[in-house]
């Protein structure tokens, strides 16, 4: 069964955009079929994977909603660009801020990324969804399409204030919309061994939530390589292959995979035993 995940963080420059490059391509590593989603109007998802004039793209992630919200027909193939490094890439560009206008007007608003991520996501075993830093309706729209969300944060900053936020919104699309979304946890990006700071908001992460919010254990150290592989149009793995962030990512892909699975043995035991 296909696997959806929001990449959300309404803060800007946390590698939400990095992190999804770099999951997914680990996930293709590991024998996985996957598609990426750029679902910000800055396109940089789609800037990072090397296609350097998003806004001119003729068909976009914009295309494709707005045909999904007019009940136009396409082909499931439609639109999707395929990287050399193996990952499927749903291009987003600034015609994604009309479109998230348009919206607001629109019937079933919150679910036309659902509904159009559930006429191609049978071909693929994870969908990865790169949401805009805001919880303006595309996100809205992320969060209803997915299965789980991860949170990346940059370890030296915690936006006490933006967590209660996202994690407000996450409930309530929660209650309302899709009561199936899970929250995989919190994922430190840009940890700098030097300092504590990571162990700091780690230790406040779950001192405020508890079990409720889950800390990866993998952390992606801050990198200059990493920071240099979105002007590559490549992923860590291909520019820098044994550096410390190429081995962070693909511990942390294994570990997000190993919580899927953990999760997928619980439910398997609770339908078993009748709860
Ligand atoms: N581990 C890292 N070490 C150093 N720099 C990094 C690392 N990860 C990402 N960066 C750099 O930090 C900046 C922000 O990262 P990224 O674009 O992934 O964040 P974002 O949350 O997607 O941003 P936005 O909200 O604008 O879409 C980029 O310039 C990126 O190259």
């Amino acid at each position: 069964m296909t696997k959806v995940f929001a990449l959300a963080n309404q803060k800007g420059g946390v590698g939400k955009t990095t992190t999804a490059v770099n999951l997914g391509i680990g996930l293709v590593k590991e024998g996985k079929k996957v598609l990426l989603v750029d679902a910000d109007a800055q396109g940089n998802l789609t800037d990072s994977l090397g296609y350097r004039e998003p806004d001119s793209i003729p068909v976009s992630l914009a295309t494709l909603l707005v045909k999904t919200m007019m009940e136009e027909s396409y082909d499931s193939q439609e639109g999707i660009l395929q990287h050399q490094e193996g990952v499927a890439l749903i291009p987003g560009n600034i015609e994604l801020s009309a479109v998230e206008v348009s919206l607001v007007n629109t019937m079933s608003r919150e679910t036309i990324l659902r509904s159009y991520i559930d006429q191609v996501k049978s071909d693929y075993d994870y969908v990865l969804i790169d949401c805009m830093p805001s919880l303006g309706m595309l996100t809205i729209n992320a969060l209803a399409a997915a299965d789980s969300v991860i949170i990346p944060v940059q370890a030296h900053y915690l936006p006490a204030k933006g967590m209660a936020q996202l994690l407000q919104t996450i409930a309530r699309v929660r209650r309302q919309i899709n009561p199936k979304l899970a929250l995989d946890g919190v994922l430190l990006t840009m940890v700098d061994s030097r300092t504590n700071f990571a162990k700091d908001i780690a230790h406040v992460l779950r001192h405020e939530y508890g079990d409720k919010l889950r800390v990866f254990q993998d952390e992606i150290p801050l990198s200059i390589r990493a920071a240099e592989t979105s002007a590559k149009g490549k992923s860590i793995y291909a520019h820098d292959p044994n550096g410390q962030a190429a081995k962070a990512y693909m511990a942390f892909t294994k570990e997000v995979q190993r919580i899927g699975s953990e999760r997928r043995q619980t439910r398997q035991h609770q339908a078993e035993h009748g709860r």
